[in-house]
């Protein structure tokens, strides 16, 4: 797909939309983006006659909108995003800026004077670049707006009231909506229509090629000085294209050079460009014109290379719990870690000073000590704690995949290089070891945690009764349905030794609703009755054999009308984003990871139909499809 390189840019970035607007969701949902919804507070008040051209307020309250959030999450989250896209719409006419109409007056004064006439609308789209440096927040912005002029037909005061009443107009620009009843008012549309609808794709998708994949520096002289993209056309753009573009990506970074200028020699952001960094390198230049690539630096190369001494620097340090020392006693010397963990002080310091190069502490005189986000993930009893899931990655992933090479060779899991054990052995110590069980679950805990609050709201869920989350471990999941929907009877449906075991894991406090523990396999034992029945993180682990007995089963017992909601990370069709589901498969576990139409098929093999997929941009998607009705 031609788009995906330019989209795919942003595939391994915390992507964040700071709009509440449904339409531009679904405008960036549909070309496969992933990113998080977080609308911003910026109240649209800054005084219109100070800007001297309409799309300069767009442009500049889209930008307010954007740093807002990018701020709140920064300070007050303290989750850092990489990108956050604000945007901005207002129609104009007559030399005056039209927002959302307050009221059906104001809505009727809006549409009167659009009424016979051309008018303009635009959109002003800030995209952000974020990094956090000594805990500031530095961002960079890139800033466009897109116009397209529409006309509206004759209208009677009769239709346009008719209009107003039917409730359209109000959360609108302009007062109406040009993509559902408003589209009968418009007699003709010049230009982008997604931008009359809040967000100019077309542009955008420019705007992050113009980013992402800068031309040669060759063409500088000659090009002319223009806001408009240096790449028009995504047409000629391919991975295998690109490939010096990947090779000069900077992280969050737009390509300018020390001038401020884009590699192509456009002004970059000659609409409004609020910061510009230094340092980037574009492609040298020699006697003959001729551009070399001496300079490229392959900084995405470079940190895979180095990726896994990240990744086992923190699951040593989370191992040896030093996150927990450091957050009830911090700030802690080297020597006084190493004490009491009983580690060498040398080595202890070497982590220490690994993980604040990370991010993942901070180093004063006074010693080290936890960031936020660490006393949040990273200690075992944070809040959203992933420590049983970053030692089980430790203890049992890791050792996988040091012999993935064998396992690519041969096609399987590695169980018994990595630990001396095959499969089955392996499932023995699981029954047998209270350790191993505990570990597992504390991992199953950690994530079902995380992702419990995306999967129980991706559908409105409302309508159910009762729900049986099957294979629902330490009932994670299930809490957080009975939180949502406090009329949802919600039962765990999972084997004996895991039920035996769930009762450390269960929230503290009395305000939960309860959730109803069952033990059995789901392969073998008859499935408790439910009318929302649950695979959360289920379908990917098992072959076709053992997934044909689960739906089949489920299938059965399904009554008409009654739902199964999967939840899974879904592949998009080419099946290689998102990228921690395409690694997860090297796991070379018997399951595998499918796309939105391979679960579609999947689940309509089973009686299932009218099979929605909603790509959460987090850690997992969801998968709602209904019993189909019995023919007459
Ligand atoms: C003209 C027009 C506008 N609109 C919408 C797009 C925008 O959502 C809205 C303009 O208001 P905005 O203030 O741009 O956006 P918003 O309030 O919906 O969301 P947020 O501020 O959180 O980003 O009008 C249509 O849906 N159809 C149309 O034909």
């Amino acid at each position: 797909m031609v788009l995906n390189p330019v989209l795919g840019k942003l595939v391994s970035k915390r992507v964040v939309l700071a709009s509440a607007s449904p339409r531009r969701q679904e405008i960036l949902t549909n070309v496969g983006l992933r990113f998080e919804v977080v609308p911003s507070w910026f109240k649209e008040t800054l005084e219109k006659s100070s800007f001297a051209a309409p799309y300069e307020y767009a442009v500049e309250t889209a930008k307010q909108k954007a740093l807002e959030v990018a701020n709140r999450m920064h300070v007050k989250h303290l989750r850092t995003p990489d990108v956050v896209i604000g945007a901005d719409t207002i129609v104009t006419v007559d030399e005056q800026i039209l927002e959302k109409p307050v009221d059906k007056q104001d809505a009727y004064r809006m549409l009167s004077r659009l009424n016979g006439k051309e008018h303009s609308v635009f959109t002003g789209v800030a995209i952000i670049h974020c990094s956090s440096k000594d805990n500031q927040l530095e961002t960079e912005v890139t800033d466009f707006y897109e116009e397209t002029k529409v006309k509206f037909s004759d209208l009677s005061e009769e239709l346009l009231w008719e209009y107003i009443h039917s409730g359209e107009p109000m959360d609108k620009a302009g007062g109406y909506g040009i993509q559902a009843l408003g589209g009968m008012l418009v007699e003709y549309v010049h230009g982008d229509f997604l931008n009359v609808v809040g967000f100019p794709l077309n542009h955008f998708c420019k705007k992050l090629a113009e980013l992402y994949y800068p031309p040669p520096k060759h063409n500088v002289q000659h090009k002319k000085y223009d806001s408009i993209p240096s790449v028009d056309t995504f047409e000629n753009l391919s991975d295998g294209e690109s490939e010096s573009s990947d090779f000069t990506e900077h992280k969050g970074a737009s390509k300018l050079d020390s001038s401020g200028m884009c590699s192509s020699g456009a002004i970059c952001n000659s609409e409004n460009n609020s910061s510009i960094k230094t340092g980037f390198t574009v492609p040298l230049e020699n006697q003959n014109g001729v551009s070399e690539s001496a300079a490229k630096l392959p900084s995405k190369i470079l940190e895979l290379m180095d990726g896994f001494r990240a990744s086992k620097a923190m699951f040593v340090a989370s191992k040896l719990k030093m996150f927990d020392h450091l957050k009830d006693k911090g700030p802690l010397k080297a020597v006084d870690i190493a004490n009491e963990v009983g580690t060498s002080v040398c080595g202890t310091e070497r982590l220490l000073d690994a993980c604040a190069a990370l991010g993942l502490l901070e180093k004063t005189p006074q010693g080290y000590s936890n960031t936020d986000s660490a006393n949040t993930y990273l200690t075992s009893d944070g809040e959203c704690s992933l420590h049983g899931y970053i030692i089980h990655s430790n203890d049992h992933i890791w050792p996988l995949f040091t012999n993935l090479e064998s396992a690519v060779k041969e096609g399987s899991r590695q169980n018994h290089r990595a630990f001396g054990k095959k499969a089955e052995d392996l499932f023995k110590d699981y029954y047998h070891s209270q350790e191993v069980k505990q570990r597992f679950m504390a991992a199953m805990h950690s994530i079902a945690q995380l992702t419990a609050r995306d999967v129980a709201t991706a559908f409105d869920l409302s309508r159910f009764k009762s729900a049986c989350d099957l294979g629902g471990c330490t009932g994670a999941l299930a809490h957080e349905l009975g939180q949502i929907y406090p009329n949802l009877k919600v039962t765990v449906f999972d084997l004996p030794e895991v039920i035996a075991n769930t009762s450390y894991f269960q929230p503290p406090g009395q305000n939960t609703a309860p959730v109803t523990f069952i033990s059995g396999d789901f392969f073998k034992d008859d499935l408790p009755e439910a009318d929302l029945y649950i695979l959360s993180r289920i379908l990917h682990d098992w072959p076709d054999e053992k997934i044909h007995v689960l739906l089949s089963k489920i299938s059965a017992v399904c009554k008409p009308g009654s739902a199964l909601l999967v939840a899974e990370i879904v592949l998009d069709e080419q099946k290689t984003h998102p990228p921690r589901a395409v690694l997860q498969s090297l796991s070379m576990t018997e399951g595998k990871q499918r796309s939105g139409s391979e679960y579609k098929q999947l689940l309509e093999k089973y009686g299932f139909t009218n099979v929605q997929i909603k790509i959460t941009g987090n850690l997992l998607d969801a998968v709602l499809c209904f019993k189909k009705n019995l023919s007459p």
